[in-house]
């Protein structure tokens, strides 16, 4: 079942009454080095005034298990019990590493996702996914825990920086390709341009809310939920860690986009047409992730790490039309490594 949810200026202040109950022994609120800064003074006057404060430091490659460790430190020297509560503060870094923190401590205590980019606000923050990176794999350690809520408020969004919102809207886009045609053509019409980002979180959040409430644990239909993502993935591992080169997950997951697409069109899915559409619109947010041909068979090969696989199996989920996707579909190594190149020369 989704976590109980609240939305936009309701949201904090829901918060608060929830972390003055008898039943919260101590909050503590886990921000990175930015939104400790930017978004903590937002959240302060809404929390109890004996709160503690963690902060990691900001970025994919804090993303580990031994930021995890300092975590479990501060929980620790604080002397929090099974009735303490993690506030997690920050984009999908800080949901995803603070709901791993949370469901391990003291074997699970509760935390509330308070999402504070355009990514963790769509995506990150609701379904219950929790983890790290490790050896620069995504996600390679976590566990699937729904946080005790998600109060997700739009007007974090002031401060992010376009780069992040872009990151943010790929997953946005995605949601639109597995799931709504007829919005995908409305924005393809209209560009890139949104004056209120509030309608379509909303509108983002229930359609990733449907699909997880049909599948919590993606035994299934969760799947479609990572279209773009065999292919981003790979070429967001294979560029972490490499300084200067590193790409943003919503970026990575826009290549993967077009690559998927033009595997869905090889296996007779998609057509020539719906890819033009899509790869055109792809194109007029964000720029060409750079790479070199030789190393596409490299980037191909983290995919063997996928967990959608099934022993030597990459499992992808492709599309079977705009608005509609169809996970478990086998593609080898060559296909992917051709889907990189096909994206090179475009
Ligand atoms: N669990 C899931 O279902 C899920 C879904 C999608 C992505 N993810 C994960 O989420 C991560 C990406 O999340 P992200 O894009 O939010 O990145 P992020 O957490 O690194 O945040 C991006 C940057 O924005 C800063 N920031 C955060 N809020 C801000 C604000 N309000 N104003 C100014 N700066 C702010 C952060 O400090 C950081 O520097 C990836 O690790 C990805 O794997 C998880
Ligand atoms: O919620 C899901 O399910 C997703 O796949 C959403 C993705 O956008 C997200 O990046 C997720 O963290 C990917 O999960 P993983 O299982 O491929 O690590
Ligand atoms: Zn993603």
């Amino acid at each position: 079942m989704n976590a109980p949810l609240s939305f936009g200026s309701d949201a904090l202040p829901t918060l608060a009454a929830l972390l003055r109950q008898p039943a919260v022994s101590r909050v503590l609120v886990l921000t990175d080095s930015n939104t400790a800064r930017l978004c903590y003074p937002l959240l302060q006057p809404h929390l109890p005034d004996d709160h503690k404060l963690i902060e990691i430091p900001a970025g994919e490659e804090h993303k580990t298990l031994s930021t995890c460790e300092n975590v479990w430190n501060c929980l620790t020297e604080y002397r929090t019990d099974r009735f303490g509560v993690l506030v997690n503060l920050g984009g999908g870094v800080v949901t995803d590493l603070g709901g791993l923190c949370a469901a391990l401590y003291k074997r699970g205590i509760r935390c509330m996702q308070v999402p504070t980019t355009l990514l963790a606000q769509v995506d990150a923050s609701v379904g219950g996914k929790t983890g790290v990176d490790f050896q620069n794999f995504k996600n390679q350690l976590g566990v699937f825990q729904e946080p005790a809520g998600v109060f997700i408020d739009p007007v974090f969004l002031q401060t992010l920086d376009p780069r992040q919102l872009k990151s943010g809207y790929a997953e946005i886009v995605k949601h639109w390709l597995i799931a709504d045609a007829a919005a995908f053509e409305e924005q393809r019409r209209q560009g890139m341009f949104v004056e209120d980002w509030t309608p379509i979180i909303r509108e983002s959040v229930a359609t990733k809310q449907r699909i997880v409430e049909a599948d919590p644990l993606e035994s299934g239909l969760r799947k479609i939920l990572n279209f773009g993502h065999t292919v981003g993935h790979a070429l967001e591992s294979f560029l972490l860690g490499q300084p200067g080169r590193e790409v943003l997950h919503g970026e990575a997951i826009a290549a993967g986009i077009v690559c998927e697409s033009w595997l869905a069109v090889q296996k007779g899915l998609l057509s020539p047409e719906e890819l033009d559409k899509i790869e055109t619109f792809i194109f007029s947010v964000y720029e060409k992730i750079h790479f070199v041909t030789f190393e596409t068979d490299a980037i191909a090969e983290l995919a063997l790490q996928d967990k959608k696989n099934v022993g030597a199996t990459i499992n992808c989920t492709l599309l079977q039309g705009i608005g509609h996707a169809v996970y478990d579909q086998p593609v080898t190594l060559a296909e992917l490594a051709e889907s990189l190149r096909y994206y090179h020369r475009l």
